[in-house]
């Protein structure tokens, strides 16, 4: 996660001042990319404490197509708390679109499922694609998607993924963002009987909250630890049969947590 320390420092040195919709102000860059090999461990931050049992919950959701906070609130998982309406709805967001994408003809149209079929049918396509940016239903979602679109590759038996973000919190959402986008990926390979490959992040405007600095130069004082191991226990029939206590991560040493206010 070297890289990941690389970035911060890059923003810190190279970002522009910007004010926000959120009033609290950025120092941002345009345009970023991050590669890590999965074979080689599980992309956990270590220069911080990350509350792995958050961003677990947080991809179960989304695969379940819920976009109501009701689940992670019986987990105790907070992370969507601020967004949510007086009945904890979030509107039309990841989850909806991931599973259930509204069609001109009255259908819904189940991304994950299609997605999975395709890599495991026609492997080398190239059209392994799954889009949350749904222009008709941005208005009233409670957050426009900010990782809005996800592609998958396979070679030599491996199943890797390139993700998009337009907008990256980089000091709070992006790490939660690459751990549930490698083990979604995990996720897919185990289902495709596919080891697992590169995970490539892509960020638009790629920021650090003028709140989030003195967190970011403390982070830049650590040295990263080994990563740690992801272990699914069984594979279950479907994508959509995972539980919490499915997944294992093994060896993960880190640093203290560092706490960060969020900008809603
Ligand atoms: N400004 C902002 N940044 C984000 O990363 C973000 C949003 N808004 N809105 C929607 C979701 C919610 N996400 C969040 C929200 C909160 C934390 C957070 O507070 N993390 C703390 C504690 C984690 C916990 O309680 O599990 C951390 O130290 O990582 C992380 C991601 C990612 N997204
Ligand atoms: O998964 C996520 C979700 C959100 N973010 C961050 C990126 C921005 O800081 C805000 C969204 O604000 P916009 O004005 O809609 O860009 O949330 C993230 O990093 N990861």
């Amino acid at each position: 996660m070297k890289d990941y320390l690389d970035l911060l420092q890059d923003i810190l040195e190279n970002g522009t001042e910007k004010a926000d919709r959120t009033g609290t102000g950025t120092i941002s860059v345009f345009g970023r990319q991050l590669r890590f090999d999965l074979s080689q461990g599980f992309p956990l931050l270590t220069t911080k404490k990350l509350h792995v049992r958050s961003i677990i919950h947080e991809l179960l959701w989304f695969l379940s197509g819920d976009t109501n906070i009701r689940y992670l609130q019986e987990n105790k998982v907070t992370i969507w708390d601020e967004w949510a309406d007086e009945h904890g709805d979030l509107g039309p967001v990841y989850g909806s679109q991931w599973r259930a994408w509204p069609s001109p003809d009255g259908r819904y149209i189940d991304q994950i499922s299609q997605v999975l079929q395709q890599i495991k049918n026609n492997p080398d396509s190239r059209r392994h694609l799954v889009v949350a940016w749904n222009p008709a239903e941005v208005d009233r979602m409670a957050l426009p998607p900010c990782h809005y679109a996800f592609q998958f590759y396979v070679a030599h038996g491996k199943l890797s993924c390139l993700f998009n973000m337009r907008s990256v919190d980089t000091f709070l959402g992006l790490p939660f963002n690459l751990a549930s986008y490698a083990l979604l990926t995990h996720m897919l390979a185990q289902q495709c009987d596919l080891s697992v490959g590169e995970l490539i992040w892509t960020g638009g405007d790629v920021h650090l909250y003028l709140n989030h600095v003195e967190q970011a130069k403390l982070q830049l004082t650590r040295a990263p630890y080994q990563l740690p191991t992801l272990t699914i226990k069984r594979q279950p029939s479907s994508i959509f049969d995972y539980k919490f206590e499915d997944f294992v991560i093994e060896g993960y040493v880190s640093h203290p947590g560092i706490k960060a206010p969020i900008s809603v």
